[in-house]
């Protein structure tokens, strides 16, 4: 029974929440539909107890509040409207509001209305974020102000001594100053941890020496185009390609300048692709190149131009200049063809070019669309 109603208020309150949304939006849905619940019962149940007590008035003003809260909720099953949640925290509020301006003109019951203002500080902060929340506030406190001290008593219904006016004004703000540095120091924590998660990031999906996308970034980007070019029926072609005796330019020039001449090409490969293709460092000294919206025939063009690109290039560290080959294989991506098996078919061209001599790219020459 306790498990079933869990359940169901759970349901209830994930009403609205998406997957494809951001962590923080979701949230807010959640206690926005949160508000909404408490919002209409204890306006209900409030409601109920005015028009027992015959305060026709109060009891109108708490069933129109509660009606407007159960709308904020009812609002997220309306498929039609977008950012419904937007909506729905803005009727919350807006009807709090209201609500609370109400408390304080009439009195509520016995003259405890204005209680309830303490509520208002940490919904404001919640959905507004500081700098709205202390904006809404401000305005909220001198309307009530206003409404307080005007000569009088023009602007309220109730009566209230001097005494009881400015303590709530002052126990109203010390509470809103409270929330306002709680809000600042929650936003201040969910930037410093958005920017170590983006740190961390960061680190999981590059390279650390050359800063390129590691080989798991890689292969995220590589089912990501690959399910676009499926979709858009377009080709695109990966070129593996390794450093010719590279293990030479560690023993001239130690590992230091290898690790130079790898961070060289890495900036080389960058500045001589396009924007949409993506470069990463697959193994030690081994580059994948994925080319979207590309032929075989064209990125065999493309692998021949950075080829000589490089074997023209001279790399100087510690004074001493030296050259660098690449040998390259090419792959377009066949439509029926798995990613694996294009990425192992370059491999074998990449192997033949080593074979062949270095220096090279394999096939000698692509016709599009040629497996
Ligand atoms: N400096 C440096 N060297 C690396 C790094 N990663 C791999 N290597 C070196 O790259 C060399 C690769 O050697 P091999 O696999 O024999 O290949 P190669 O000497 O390039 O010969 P071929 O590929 O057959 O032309 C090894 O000496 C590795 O230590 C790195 O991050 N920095």
């Amino acid at each position: 029974m306790f498990n079933k109603l869990r359940k169901w208020m759970l349901a209830y309150l994930d009403i609205g929440t998406n997957g494809s949304r951001d962590r923080e939006d979701n949230q807010q849905i959640f206690v926005s539909n949160l508000f909404s619940f408490i919002g209409y019962t204890i306006t209900f149940a409030l409601a109920v107890g005015a028009i027992l007590n015959a305060n026709t008035l109060l009891a109108i003003s708490l069933f129109s509040a509660s009606l407007l809260f159960f709308l904020a909720h009812q609002i997220h099953r309306v498929k039609s409207i977008k950012n419904t949640y937007k909506i729905s925290t803005r009727i919350v509020f807006v009807s709090l509001l209201f609500l609370m301006l109400y408390l304080v003109y009439s009195g509520g019951y016995a003259n405890t209305g204005p209680l309830w203002i303490y509520i208002l500080p940490p919904v404001a902060f919640f959905f507004g974020g500081l700098r709205k929340g202390l904006i809404n506030i401000g305005l909220f406190i001198i309307l009530v102000s206003g409404m307080l001290f005007y000569p009088n008593d023009m602007f309220i219904n109730a009566v209230y001594s001097y005494e009881f006016k400015s303590r709530l004004i002052y126990s109203f703000l010390t509470v809103t100053l409270l929330f306002g540095f709680y809000e600042f120091s929650r936003q201040r924590f969910i930037r410093f941890i958005q920017t170590l998660s983006d740190q961390f990031e960061q680190q999981a999906m590059h390279d650390p020496l050359t800063q390129l996308p590691n080989r798991r970034a890689m292969g995220d980007y590589l089912h990501h185009e690959f399910n676009r070019a499926q979709r858009s029926q377009k080709s695109m072609s990966l070129l593996l390609c390794d450093i010719d005796h590279f293990k030479k330019i560690n023993d001239i020039h130690g590992h230091e300048g290898g690790d130079y001449a790898l961070k060289a090409l890495a900036d080389l490969f960058t500045n001589t692709l396009r924007k949409q293709d993506k470069i990463s460092r697959w193994g030690g000294e081994e580059f994948l190149f994925l080319l979207p919206e590309t032929t075989g025939n064209e990125a065999h063009i493309l692998a021949e131009k950075i080829r000589k690109k490089v074997a023209k290039h001279e790399f100087t560290y510690a004074q001493k200049t030296f050259n660098i080959t690449l040998s390259i294989g090419v792959k377009e991506v066949s439509q029926q063809m798995s990613i694996d098996k294009a990425i192992s078919a370059a491999d074998n061209y990449l192997y033949q070019a080593k074979e062949n001599g270095r220096n090279r790219t394999m096939p000698e020459t692509i016709e599009s669309g040629a497996d």
